[in-house]
Formats: C-alpha cells, structure tokens, sequence
C-alpha cells in the first residue's frame, strides 16, 4: 500500500504557520520527507549500517527525534552485536504513538531483532546513560542553536570508547554563491519530486523560523567543543549530509 501522499501545503493558506509535528505530519511524513531530502532512503538504510560497526556487545542505542522510527528499524535491521537494546525518543506524542505502532509491525514480521522502546520525551531534559551509538537524523536543526552544544556535550560524555554519534542534518553554506546554487538544486530536486511553486513556498515559510540549519564547518567545531575527537562527512546529496563523529 502506498503511503499516504504529503498535500499539506498544496492550497493558499491565509497564513502559514510555524511546522509542528502534528498528526497531520505523522499521516503524511514517510512521502514528506521521502520527497523533500535529498537521500534521505540512503542515510536511513546505511545508518543502521554505521550504526552495526560502532555498537558494542550488551550497550544501549539512542535514536533521537525518532519520528516513525525509519532509523531505529535500520539498525534493528543491521546490528548484530550480542545484547544491545535501542531507546529511540521524540517529543511529538502523535509520532510516538505511530513508532511503537510501526515497531510492533516490524517485531511480527522478524525475530530475534534487538529489543527497541519508544519514550515520548524531550531530548533536551532526558538523563541519558552510557551508549555507544547514538543517531540525531535530522533533529538537530530542529533544537534552539543556543541549546546545541549542550546537548552534543552530554552525548559524548556518554558515548562509550569505539562508539560514534551519527549526525544528519540539512545544510547552509558560508559561501553565499554556493547557498544560492544548492538551495536551487534542492527546489529542483522537490519540483522533480512533485512538489508546486506554491507547496515548497508555503513549506519554506513554515519552517524558516523552527527549522535553522547550520554549516558544516559549524557543525565541526561544535562537535570539536562538545570533545569529539573525529568528525567524518560520510554522505552529502545536494545540501543534506551526514557525519560521523568519533569519541
Ligand atoms: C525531521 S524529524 C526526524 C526524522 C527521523 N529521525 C527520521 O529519520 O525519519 C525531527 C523529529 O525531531 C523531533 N524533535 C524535535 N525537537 C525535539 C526535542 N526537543 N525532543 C525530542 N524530539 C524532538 C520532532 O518531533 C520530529 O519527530
Ligand atoms: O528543507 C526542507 O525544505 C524540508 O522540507 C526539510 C525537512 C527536514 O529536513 O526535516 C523539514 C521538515 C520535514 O520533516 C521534512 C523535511
């Protein structure tokens, strides 16, 4: 069956106002993101296979700001290590009743997958515990950039030794020429994807004030501070990445 299609922003609104991962979102989200990230499929899939390189026997896995869960079910799909358990967590209780309900799906369709919890929380207040990999896939643009740090800071303090973080976020670029020409191929891109001139204007202003993405030279030095000792680009299409970071 095909997922139900993203039409939220096909009709002129009075205003448009600020995107929430509401349960209008969580309907539509697998078309949404699919037809607005550029290699999303990719990050997702290849996730859970970072993710089976970096997890230790018997540790604990974060997926934060889990959404449905797409990475949760790759890592479930591709770790193997002995006794590991994933905690995917996000504060829309409209996405985590649809995960737990997408995770029960997958649990009959397999077996032997490792175990994985659903928590409805704010990464920000959660008391996270030792782990050795966590995976932030597109949640980080959606934190208050003064709040960043903060809590990349707490993930390396918790990150076990031959652990990763595995950071997927949207890019700006510094170099005003380059924005200019990787924005336009990312509106191509939705456009080659169905999307209107009006649907990707009326997104683009729901999301300018929640959604703040940062460069990756940003990224790099944040992740600098917060103790990383390597920072890896492992994947980009058009302006979406993704990097690994090492303790
Ligand atoms: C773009 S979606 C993430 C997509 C998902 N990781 C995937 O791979 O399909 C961003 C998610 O982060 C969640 N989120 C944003 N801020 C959060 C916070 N402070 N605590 C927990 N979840 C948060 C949102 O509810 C949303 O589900
Ligand atoms: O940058 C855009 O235009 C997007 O639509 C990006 C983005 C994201 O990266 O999370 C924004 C909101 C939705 O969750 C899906 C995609």
């Amino acid at each position: 069956m095909q997922p139900p299609r993203d039409t939220l922003f096909d009709t002129p609104l009075h205003q448009v106002p600020d995107f929430v991962f509401n349960e209008d979102v969580v309907r539509v989200f697998p078309d949404m993101i699919k037809r607005s990230v550029p290699g999303y499929p990719a990050i997702v899939e290849n996730s859970g296979v970072l993710a089976a390189q970096f997890a230790r026997p018997d540790s604990l896995i974060y997926d934060l700001g889990c959404s449905l869960g797409a990475v949760t079910q790759a890592m479930r799909r591709h770790v193997r290590q002995h006794g590991c358990r994933i905690v995917a967590v996000d504060n829309s209780a409209a996405m985590v009743e649809r995960c737990r309900e997408y995770l029960q799906a997958q649990d009959a369709m397999h077996q032997e997958l490792l175990p994985a919890e659903v928590i409805e929380a704010d990464i920000l207040q959660l008391q996270l515990q030792p782990c050795s990999v966590v995976a932030l896939n597109f949640t980080l643009q959606f934190i208050a950039p003064g709040q960043r740090l903060e809590l990349l800071t707490r993930i390396r303090q918790q990150l076990l030794p031959g652990g990763a973080l595995i950071l997927s976020e949207k890019l700006r670029f510094a170099d005003e020429t380059e924005h200019q020409l990787l924005n336009e191929l990312h509106l191509a891109f939705k456009r080659a994807n169905g999307y209107s001139e009006l649907e990707i204007a009326q997104k683009r202003r729901a999301i300018e004030k929640v959604m703040l993405p940062d460069s990756l030279e940003e990224h790099r030095q944040r992740l600098q501070d917060a103790g990383f000792g390597r920072v890896h680009l492992w994947f980009q299409c058009i302006n979406f990445a993704s990097l690994i970071a090492l303790p």
